[in-house]
């Protein structure tokens, strides 16, 4: 059985650097990893390790914009779709790993994530391959700076996700840059950029009422106050929208996020009876 974790979130959000701490936590285990590159716009040495796989040998960010006139974004999205166009390519290079994890570090451009149709069509290639994949979606910690940017995150979460048929989890990324400082425990808001950690975990699991209440704790007014609600409603709704600490500074942090993507990929639980036939393949004569 091969793996497939599909590092994804908003640009800058700490996916590359994710993948390369992961990889190494793997290594340190015995476990055997590798870190595939889907971001062509990604500059010579930003990997601690050399990507065992590497879209920019099939298409880079610079040669497109060079060749095709292209600018930055319209750039990326032509990029995929040449990706997406040319999956035997991948399924190439995918194909001499056999029994072992792959960290796909993709890029960090939301339009990718939102409304194109990229990470539905590759989960569903790498699951044709036979590779079991889930997603991490990644979102920085400096957006519990903020409530409304943190919303406007959980929102581009969820959109992301409705779209993929796979297990998914979410991580609150750079734990390290807001640790709780003890002297302020209790306190429901910040002091000198610090967060106590009732405050911490009002973010890691959505609390409708972050939203509904001003800075002072005032419930705000009109017409926002209601769109506001309605958002809440929905994201306590949605069972899927928790967050997973991660602080790369601490170990034991790194290992509980490994854990859980072990247990959402059920990694070393293939002993199971195989499925005869790929019910969902093409193997099956036509039935008149
Ligand atoms: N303090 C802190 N900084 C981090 C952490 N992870 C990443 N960074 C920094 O955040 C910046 C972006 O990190 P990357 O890993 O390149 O983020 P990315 O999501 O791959 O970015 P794009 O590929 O450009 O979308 C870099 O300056 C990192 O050094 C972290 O856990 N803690
Ligand atoms: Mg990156």
């Amino acid at each position: 059985m091969r793996y497939a974790v599909l590092v994804t979130g908003p640009a800058g959000a700490g996916k590359s650097t994710f993948s390369t701490a992961f990889a190494t936590h793997l290594r340190m285990a015995r476990r055997t990893a590798h870190i595939v590159n889907l971001d062509p716009a990604a500059t010579g040495d930003a990997f601690e390790y050399e990507p065992a796989i590497d879209i920019r040998e099939l298409v880079t960010l610079e040669d497109v914009m060079s060749e095709m006139g292209m600018g930055p974004n319209g750039g990326l999205v032509y990029c995929f779709e040449y990706l997406l166009q040319n999956m035997d390519w991948l399924e190439d290079e995918l194909g001499g790993y056999d029994e072992d994890y792959l960290i796909i570090d993709c890029p960090g451009q939301i339009e990718l994530y939102t409304h194109h149709p990229f990470l539905p069509i590759l989960a569903r290639n790498l699951q044709r391959m036979g590779i079991r994949t889930c997603a991490a979606y990644l979102i920085d910690s400096q957006f519990m700076e903020d409530r409304y940017k943190f919303f406007s995150g959980v929102l581009s979460a969820m959109s992301a996700m409705v779209n993929l048929e796979i297990p998914w989890i979410n991580i609150m990324s750079k734990m390290d840059l807001v640790s709780p400082s003890p002297s302020s425990e209790g306190a429901s808001e910040p002091r000198n950029g610090r967060r106590t950690r009732k405050d911490i975990s009002r973010y890691l699991d959505p609390d409708p009422l972050l939203l509904a209440t001003a800075r002072d704790g005032r419930v705000e007014n009109g017409r926002f106050h209601e769109l506001n609600r309605a958002l809440v409603q929905l994201i306590e709704d949605h069972p899927l929208v928790s967050f997973l600490p991660l602080d790369l500074t601490s170990t034991e942090s790194l290992e509980v996020v490994v854990s859980h993507i072990d247990f959402t990929m059920q990694y070393g639980e293939d002993e199971e009876p195989k499925e005869p036939n790929d019910l969902d393949g093409g193997d099956f004569p036509e039935v008149e």
